[in-house]
């Protein structure tokens, strides 16, 4: 880790940076009874990208035979010529854009899974991380599994396939109560789509004329005009068919917790998550942090894309103008991977570049969503100075990440949070800025519209700011191990 001395933050050594953040999870669609199954699905993949850009696939169904598709990359890189979505045949179809947490990024590795069962096929997709998934994949070897991947959602695979259940949906819910995790699925050819027990990854469930369709987010919906119908419940297994939509519970009802980062980062602005809107939840959270922590500046500049929400709420607040004074480029995507050290430390030129005219000479409040570990802060800030701010102010619309997550986000080792062990005048030096200050943890919640945070029932999933993880993670109890998944070495 690098010093936190406030002369050496100024001219920071970024030889060091890797883009080793907050990663995004994955996003799931399907759809059933359409004729453009296939198409369909490739929109509202494209849609979710934002959720995972490592690879994408669809999977579709005719009646007779399932259609696969499975590609590293991007949706529009792979699914939008007219021979690869003819080949994805049928009126059912799942899809998933993948952003991985469990097992390398390779084609092996790439959603939907699909398997042969006694009873038929079953493809599934998953957002989400299993919690106990070495725990279960270890025993079912013992059992004589063939493990043909190294992700965790393939164990759920094997658990159906072992089920001597009778029906599919009783199969299913029995392989449900065994793992521990965050997870909307859908398998088709049963129609089937879950959410975990605590609704910690969102599941919404739409209708396109005839057809039922499942995603990640509501703008997933949107992009194919299919109107909203209701969230899938937490601990709810939906099944759909031709006569309508069977509802299943895997486990008693009780109050959900969404990830509330799913509010702060991941989702989409103008996605609908809980009855609330996203950008605006955004944009109370900038007003809320304009209250806690007002800046002196002479002008709000987010850090776009995903700060942009929230500095707007900051200075609507404030009264302080709001400038454009980064801009985005538009051609890297969020998860820009530079190749090597001397390109790296130009990264953040790639990205994001200084609005210099606007930024000269003026003290500015910089606004971000979230500080993960301090990569972007650090280039941003040294960016401002460079181009003649007089003053920096960094305030964030989130409080610091002190724990990892293990719910479908890839966040690096609690060491590399900038907030694990520092204070906050050290992260100040570190970044560099003037000032620096976070929202707090009940502010997050009253701009949600809560009193405060209730703590002996927290409303949302927000361990990476408390360290209170809502499931047991059996696979990191006991001493650290070290577990090779497979002997097949890991490439693209
Ligand atoms: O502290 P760090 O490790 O740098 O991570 C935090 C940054 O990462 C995210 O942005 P990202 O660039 O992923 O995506 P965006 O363009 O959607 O804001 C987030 O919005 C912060 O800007
Ligand atoms: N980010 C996610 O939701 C990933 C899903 C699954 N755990 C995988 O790694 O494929
Ligand atoms: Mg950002």
């Amino acid at each position: 880790m690098p010093v936190t001395d406030e002369a050496e933050a100024h001219e920071p050594d970024l030889t060091w940076l890797e883009e080793d953040r907050l990663h995004e999870e994955c996003g799931v669609f399907g759809i059933f009874n359409h004729p453009d199954a296939a198409a369909l699905t490739a929109l509202g993949l494209h849609a979710l990208q934002h959720r995972g850009q490592e690879a994408a696939g669809i999977v579709s169904f005719d009646g007779e035979h399932f259609h696969t598709e499975r590609r590293l990359g991007l949706v529009g890189d792979h699914f939008t010529s007219r021979p690869v979505i003819d080949r994805l045949g049928g009126d059912m179809a799942v899809g998933h854009v993948r952003y991985s947490t469990c097992g390398d990024a390779v084609m092996r590795n790439v959603q939907p899974l699909f398997v042969d069962l006694e009873s038929g096929g079953f493809s599934l997709c998953h957002n989400g991380n299993l919690t106990n998934a070495l725990t279960l994949r270890e025993s079912l070897i013992k059992k004589g599994a063939i493990c043909q991947s190294t992700t965790d959602t393939e164990v759920i695979l094997h658990l159906v396939a072992r089920s001597e259940k009778r029906l599919f949906v009783e199969k299913y819910i029995e392989a449900l109560l065994q793992v521990e995790a965050a997870m909307p699925w859908w398998a088709p050819t049963r129609n089937s789509s879950a959410r975990d027990p605590y609704g910690i990854r969102p599941l919404v469930l739409g209708r396109l004329g005839e057809a039922w369709v499942l995603a990640s987010e509501t703008c997933a919906l949107d992009i194919i005009g299919a109107e909203f119908v209701r969230e899938v419940e937490n601990g709810e297994v939906v099944v759909a068919t031709r006569d309508g939509l069977e509802s299943h519970r895997f486990v008693p009802k009780y109050p959900a917790r969404l990830c509330i980062f799913e509010y702060i980062y991941f989702a989409r602005p103008d996605s609908i998550i809980g009855g609330r809107s996203v950008y605006d939840v955004r944009k109370e959270m900038g007003r809320q942090l304009a209250r806690e922590a007002p800046a002196n500046g002479d002008m709000v500049v987010p850090i776009p894309d995903s700060g942009v929400p929230a500095a707007i709420g900051y200075a609507q607040e404030s009264g302080l103008p709001f400038e454009f004074g980064i801009i985005r480029n538009h051609y890297v995507g969020r998860t820009f991977i530079e190749p090597e050290q001397r390109i790296r430390q130009l990264g953040v030129k790639l990205k994001h570049s200084a609005n210099e005219l606007q930024v000269k000479g003026k003290s500015i409040v910089l606004i971000d969503d979230s500080v993960v570990r301090g990569t972007t802060s650090v280039k941003i800030v040294q960016m401002m100075r460079e181009a003649g701010a007089k003053e920096v102010h960094m305030r964030i619309s989130s409080p610091p990440i002190t724990h990892p997550d293990f719910y479908g986000i890839d966040t690096p080792d609690q060491d590399k949070l900038l907030a694990a062990h520092r204070t906050l005048e050290e992260m100040r030096a570190f970044i560099g800025a003037d000032s620096l200050a976070f929202i707090s943890v009940d502010g997050i919640y009253k701009a949600m519209g809560y009193e405060s945070r209730d703590d002996d029932h927290p409303q949302f999933t927000d361990h990476c700011f408390t360290g209170e993880y809502p499931t047991r993670l059996r696979d990191r109890e006991g001493p650290p191990q070290q577990k090779q998944l497979s002997f097949l070495a890991e490439v693209g």
